[in-house]
Order: C-alpha cells, then structure tokens, then sequence
C-alpha cells in the first residue's frame, strides 16, 4: 500500500536557463507543496504501513534546507525546477526513507510533477 504525507515551505528562486524575457527568469516565490510517499505492507499488528510521524522525522531536515531560502543558492539546485526540486529531495531522502516512493513537487495550485525515481 502507498501513503504520503505533505508538507509546505516557502522558497524563492528564478529559473536560470529560460530566455531572458520569459516570466521565470526574475526572482519570485512559490508555497511549495511536497507529498512524500512511501510504499509497504501494512503491518498485523500496527495497522499500518509506517507511522506519519516517521516520514516527517525523514523529511523535515530537509524541508529545513528549503524553507525561506533562495533555492538557486543551495547546492545542486542551481536551476530549480520542480523536476530537479524532486530529484534533489529524492537523491537526500531515500537513504534514510529507503520505502520512499514517490514525490508530488506543485509550485503553484496548477502546476508541479511527480517523481518515481526513474532516473536514480
Ligand atoms: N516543466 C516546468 N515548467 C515550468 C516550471 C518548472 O519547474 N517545470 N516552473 C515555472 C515557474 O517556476 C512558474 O513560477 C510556475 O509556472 P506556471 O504554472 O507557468 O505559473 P503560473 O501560476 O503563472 O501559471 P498560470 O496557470 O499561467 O497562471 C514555469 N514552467
Ligand atoms: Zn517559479
């Protein structure tokens, strides 16, 4: 079974590889939205596949990295699109969420993507 928990944060970035009068190349912000999902069975006893609470416990030093910052600062995120915003939550946070399955990244209320690893 697969479940997710979402967070938010707040970040600002501009994309640095548009043409110059596209609308992302100037600095601007998003309320990020990230969906964590991890997959497994769900336990006999414990009803459940993992705990909420563990999946925040992976993602929050993370989010910490992300939240109020200027994304294009932070290393590897140097042209922060919601693809690489994904990839880059994907390569720090499986390691020490190995059932992670995938990501939901959303920028705006329209507009985001989702990572299965396929690239890892
Ligand atoms: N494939 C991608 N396309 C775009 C990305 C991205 O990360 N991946 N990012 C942007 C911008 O960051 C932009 O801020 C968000 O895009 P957009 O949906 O165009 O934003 P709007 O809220 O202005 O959309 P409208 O529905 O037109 O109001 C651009 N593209
Ligand atoms: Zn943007």
């Amino acid at each position: 079974m697969d479940i997710f928990k979402e967070f938010t944060f707040e970040a600002a970035h501009r994309l640095p590889n548009v043409p110059p009068n596209h609308k992302c190349s100037r600095l601007h912000g998003h309320s990020y939205r990230v969906e964590i999902h991890v997959r497994g069975p769900v336990g006999e006893r414990t009803g459940w596949v993992m705990d909420f609470s563990d999946i925040k416990d992976a993602f929050e030093p993370l989010r910490q990295r992300l939240d109020h910052y200027y994304l294009n600062e932070i290393e590897g995120l140097e042209n922060p699109t919601s693809e690489n915003l994904s990839r880059w939550i994907w390569k720090r946070l499986r390691p020490t969420l190995p059932q992670l399955s995938r990501i939901v990244v959303r920028e705006t209320c329209t507009s985001g993507c989702v990572y299965q690893g396929e690239d890892d």
